[in-house]
């Protein structure tokens, strides 16, 4: 005797890139690129315990949707995306009880031509850094989750971070340093409370008071900032108080979780040309590199 313990399925990579136009000046544009992900549940059980499709809202529809959607309705910012498509998906089909929808945003930047202006509708590809979105609904609790994140943001500071003070017994080999190159790619995230997005439609309104926006930006900008100006004592203090700032400037958010691989860089050891005090020339050690995770919220209040 077997049974389904759970199960969920959807379209993933559905992509799609939309043109949005200034109308009292149709050549001033934006774009947004976008990979996204549906996946369905809820009284789908018979489909795999029984091969009875009726109740199969193919994934080729789920892909169909996603398109017809992304061009009838608003997609910026994404949240307000995801927060449609939940919407679409639970209300048309009763027997879809929960939906998880991930998207994840291209940065396309436009850029500065010689004589200082921006071109309006010329875009750089702003590397393999993203922006998303992760929408989690389940119709019956009416349980709302979005998690947005910024992913492989790469950075590099070539001073201004030590590791120093740390447990050291039979098998440490590390020196300290007061004084070494500092790289990762940022993984950030954080989660709004639900007290402040508490139903699909509140994402409308809150994508309409910038909120998402707002935030995204808070959270890229202080990344940025605190990698740039702390004397960082290890990726773990550094990454903390980066997560500590974000919760102080924005009240919706309720928890925020970076991942930082440390990617090593090595002075390389020329004594043997008879070059001594060697502090300028690295080798990047792709592997092994340090992973370094967190999660920071909230305290609660002392009574
Ligand atoms: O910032 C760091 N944190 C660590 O935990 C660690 N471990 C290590 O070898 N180097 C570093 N750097």
């Amino acid at each position: 005797m077997v049974q389904l313990i759970s199960s969920t399925y959807g379209k993933a990579n559905v992509k799609f890139l939309k043109v949005k136009k200034n109308p009292s000046n149709p050549t001033e544009q934006e774009v947004l690129e976008a990979n996204v992900q549906v996946l369905l549940r809820g009284k789908f059980d018979v489909a795999y315990t029984k091969a009875d499709n009726a109740p199969i809202v193919p994934t080729d529809t789920v892909k169909n949707t996603i398109l017809v959607e992304a061009k009838t309705t608003d997609v910026w910012p994404i949240e307000r995306f995801a927060g449609h498509l939940a919407k679409h998906f639970t209300n048309k089909y009763n027997q879809i009880e929960g939906i998880d929808i991930q998207i994840v945003q291209s940065r396309w930047t436009k850029y500065p031509l010689s004589n200082g202006k921006i071109h309006a509708h010329s875009f750089r590809y702003d590397g393999a850094e993203t922006r998303r979105t992760h929408l989690n609904y389940d119709k019956l609790t009416k349980k709302l989750l979005i998690t947005s994140a910024i992913k492989d943001l790469t950075v590099l500071k070539s001073t201004g971070s030590m590791f120093y003070g740390y447990n050291v017994c039979d098998y440490t080999t590390l020196p300290p340093t007061r004084d070494r190159i500092l790289s990762t790619d940022v993984y950030a995230s954080w989660t709004y409370d639900p007290k402040f997005i508490p139903t699909l439609d509140s994402i409308f309104k809150k994508a309409d008071e910038g909120l998402f926006d707002s935030t995204y930006n808070a959270a890229r900008i202080t990344t940025l900032e605190r990698f740039a100006l702390e004397n960082s004592a290890s990726v773990q203090a550094t990454m903390y108080n980066m997560s500590q700032e974000i919760l102080e400037k924005v009240k919706e958010v309720d928890t925020v979780s970076y991942e930082l691989p440390n990617k090593h860089y090595i002075l390389f050891n020329l004594e043997w040309k008879g070059i001594k005090g060697n502090t300028e020339l690295f080798y990047p050690s792709p592997d092994p590199n340090g992973l370094i995770k967190s999660t920071v919220g909230r305290g609660k209040a002392k009574l």
